[in-house]
């Protein structure tokens, strides 16, 4: 499986100029062959929280539309990052997953949200999981700030997840322990994790990118640097089942003394 790394930097406040950057990625990116592109956090309007009254994406309509066509189009399955979204009468934080039919196959509002950003104060949380398969292959998702909730990554990955996807807004300096977290996450949870960090600034924030894909074993298979651009690293997903034969720990676990 080629993966695609989108290392965007998001124009803040400006969903057009962000639109026509994620749609020029798409289609570079199968012209590369790729099989999945993945794509930042809060892609449409970066941070821009007090402006989601007029800026936010409303149902999702628009980046649904967008992202199903390309999908389509390109032939090439989406791991839509995030985006900032409206529905009723609130704002979410929202991961759409489309296969290469242009179908949607998976959904996610961001579960734990960021309080040092004051997230919360502006954003809804989410309850569920998203799980979804892409060519065959069983994947999962979650954004930026769960990652340091390994109890609801290890409920996500359950069910024989072989890719942990999580798109970020993750700020340089805590970049060490982006690296720590995800490297601990693939070996617990025994599954590749691609993490797609936007790179820029916003103004609060810089973002230093550090895009990885960790195999299940903890290995770093990429590291990107500081620098917007597509990357690629072809991952093999089936690696992820045959080191479960030797070490269960999904079979090992006893939730009836932690759960
Ligand atoms: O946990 C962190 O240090 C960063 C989290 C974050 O920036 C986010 O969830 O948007």
């Amino acid at each position: 499986m080629r993966v695609a790394i989108d290392q965007l930097d998001v124009a803040l406040a400006r969903p057009d100029q962000n639109f026509a950057q994620v749609a020029a990625d798409v289609k570079e990116a199968a012209k590369a062959g790729a099989d999945v592109i993945v794509i930042p956090e809060m892609w449409n309007t970066g941070y821009a929280l007090d402006q989601l009254g007029d800026l936010a994406d409303l149902d999702g309509q628009r980046t649904k539309q967008t992202l199903a066509r390309l999908a389509r189009d390109n032939q090439i399955n989406i791991v839509g990052g995030s985006v900032a979204i409206k529905r009723g009468k609130r704002f979410y934080n929202t991961t759409y997953v489309y296969d290469r039919t242009g179908q949607l196959v998976g959904d996610y509002d961001k579960v734990h949200l960021f309080g040092l950003m004051n997230e919360g104060e502006f954003i809804s949380a989410g309850h569920a999981p998203n799980r979804f398969a892409l060519d065959g292959v069983k994947a999962a998702s979650a954004i930026c700030y769960d990652l340091r909730f390994p109890e609801w990554l290890r409920t996500i990955s359950k069910g024989g997840s072989q890719i942990l996807f999580l798109p970020a807004q993750w700020p340089v300096q805590r970049i060490d322990q982006w690296r720590i977290l995800l490297q601990a996450r693939a070996i617990e949870n025994q599954c590749f994790v691609v993490a797609v960090n936007r790179v820029g600034d916003d103004a609060a924030n810089h973002f230093g990118g550090n895009s990885m894909v960790i195999d299940p074993l903890g290995k770093v298979l990429f590291e990107a640097g500081e620098e917007q651009g597509l990357f690629y690293v072809d991952i093999d997903p089936a690696e992820a089942l045959a080191i479960r034969g030797p070490i269960p720990v999904f079979n090992d676990r006893r939730p009836d003394l932690y759960e």
